[in-house]
């Protein structure tokens, strides 16, 4: 399904208290940069749990554009078998990324710095949002790119047959510009090397070091970190198991907090540090979560999370959390909406060229739903229990995390809370919906009654 398909209106309504327990589906971090690597890789890689969402197969397809060979197996397993390294294919046709956001900045870094022409689209909402921040580096590197105005889809990018190494200081806290300058030195001869002022999450550097890449990291007197990648290194196939997405976790594990009388589990979720702000916030805010059956697979760490409903009071949230919860901020909003007391949110800058702008887009579904907030240009306030919730229609503007945002909220206001389009909630998390009726909530098509 593409995001020119008919919109899909949801509607979400109170109902019993949500119990039971549950596994939300892959990281989709980790699933996009397995299928890259593995691509990579000399050698057959097996992935298991990799997320079966839009966004991930979109990657599937791009890199079995650039000759990669990728099967899904019997048992839902995949294998990759790479064509190695320097020796991607140029793609016979533009690629369509759709909506998503890791996968086109990560394959730009791969397309960069290999002698091949190509074009990349996109959906609309992915049309509109900023390439020039790794385009940038890869134009030092050597790369001739034809974008249209702004650096924006679709665009053309030809990598260098002689790719320049280079020392690139990262403008933005963004994962997705720093690992686009690592995948691009691996084909670069020389040492590449990214600073990083502000630790994003570090998926590609573990998931570097597993495949054999010469990689190290330093971090220095002022805290930034320093990667270093040796290019021209072959990478060898590994096992790689992903642990269950965070940012998917986010939303059964909110709705629990404020449905009244919930008691749900989620299980084998990623607990990298870089991705669990989320939770420390929720804790601060005296949720009753606790996290257990804690351990380690493939280098990450991962564990059960418990949720009970609970009496949520509001907190402020530094700015220095926000790349540790960056996808977060949407459900967040619903969480205090629920607390008493108010709830701040700072150094949300980078919310506005998300899928959406979604601190815009979080600020009018509030409005529409009768929760009191103040969006500032880089912060929220959202004012808690302040009056009736729900009644309200909320525009999704193609972003996965606003329609599932919002459903949470529905499924514990006054009144039904409708999103105008649910479809596009495929693009990281295709079973949220039986996850959320297995729990016992609510989510109709949009008309239909409830039973
Ligand atoms: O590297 C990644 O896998 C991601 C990085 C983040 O984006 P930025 O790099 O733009 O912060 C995040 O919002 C996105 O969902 C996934
Ligand atoms: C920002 C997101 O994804 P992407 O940048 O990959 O489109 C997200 O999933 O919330």
């Amino acid at each position: 399904m593409s995001h020119t398909s008919p919109p899909v209106p949801l509607t979400s309504r109170a109902g019993a208290a949500l119990k039971g327990r549950v596994a939300v589906p892959g990281d989709k971090s980790i699933s996009h940069r397995a299928l890259m690597l593995g691509s990579l890789a000399i050698g057959r890689s097996h992935v298991t749990g990799l997320l079966e969402s839009e966004d991930v197969l979109n990657t599937a397809k791009a890199m079995r554009a650039y000759g990669a060979r990728i099967a899904r197996d019997d048992d839902g397993g995949w294998t990759v078998d790479g064509a190695g390294l320097g020796s991607l294919l140029e793609p016979e046709e533009a690629i369509d990324y759709g909506n998503a956001g890791t996968g086109v900045r990560l394959a730009l870094g791969l397309a960069g710095t290999h002698p091949i022409a190509t074009t990349f689209t996109g959906d609309a909402s992915l049309s509109r949002r900023p390439m020039g921040r790794v385009l940038e580096p890869l134009r030092l590197m050597g790369a001739e790119v034809v974008a249209r105005a702004g650096d924006r889809l679709p665009l053309s990018i030809r990598g260098s047959a002689a790719p320049a190494p280079i020392t690139y200081r990262v403008p933005v806290p963004s994962a997705q510009v720093k690992s686009a300058v690592l995948l691009a030195g691996l084909n670069t001869p020389g040492v590449t090397t990214v600073i990083e002022p502000i630790a994003t999450r570090d998926h590609t550097e573990r998931m570097l070091s597993g495949f054999g890449a010469e990689l190290s990291v330093e971090v220095d007197d002022a805290g930034a970190r320093i990667i270093r990648l040796t290019g021209q290194r072959e990478l060898s196939a590994q096992t790689v198991q992903v642990p269950g997405d965070p940012s998917s976790a986010a939303f059964p594990i909110i709705a629990a907090l404020i449905v009244p009388g919930s008691e749900i589990t989620v299980a084998d979720v990623l607990l990298n540090e870089h991705r669990t702000g989320l939770f420390l916030t929720l804790q601060e805010m005296g949720a009753d979560l606790t996290i257990d059956n804690i351990r380690e697979t493939g280098g990450e760490r991962l564990g059960d999370i418990h949720v009970r409903h609970s009496a949520l009071k509001g907190v402020t949230v530094p700015a220095e959390r926000a790349p540790s919860m960056i996808d977060e901020y949407p459900v967040l909003a619903i969480a205090a909406a629920f607390a008493s007391g108010r709830t701040v949110m700072q150094g949300l800058e980078e919310l506005r060229v998300k899928e959406s702008d979604r601190l815009a887009a979080v600020a009018a579904g509030l409005a529409a739903n009768g929760i009191a907030h103040e969006a500032g240009e880089d912060t929220l306030v959202v004012e808690g229990r302040s009056g009736q919730i729900g009644g309200g229609t909320v525009t999704t503007h193609l972003d996965h995390r606003i329609a599932m945002a919002f459903l949470v909220l529905g499924l514990a206001s006054d009144r039904p809370v409708t999103v105008d389009d649910g479809s596009v909630i495929a693009t990281s998390f295709p079973t949220f919906q039986d996850i959320i009726r297995d729990l016992g909530g609510v989510i109709d098509a949009s008309g239909e009654q409830a039973a």
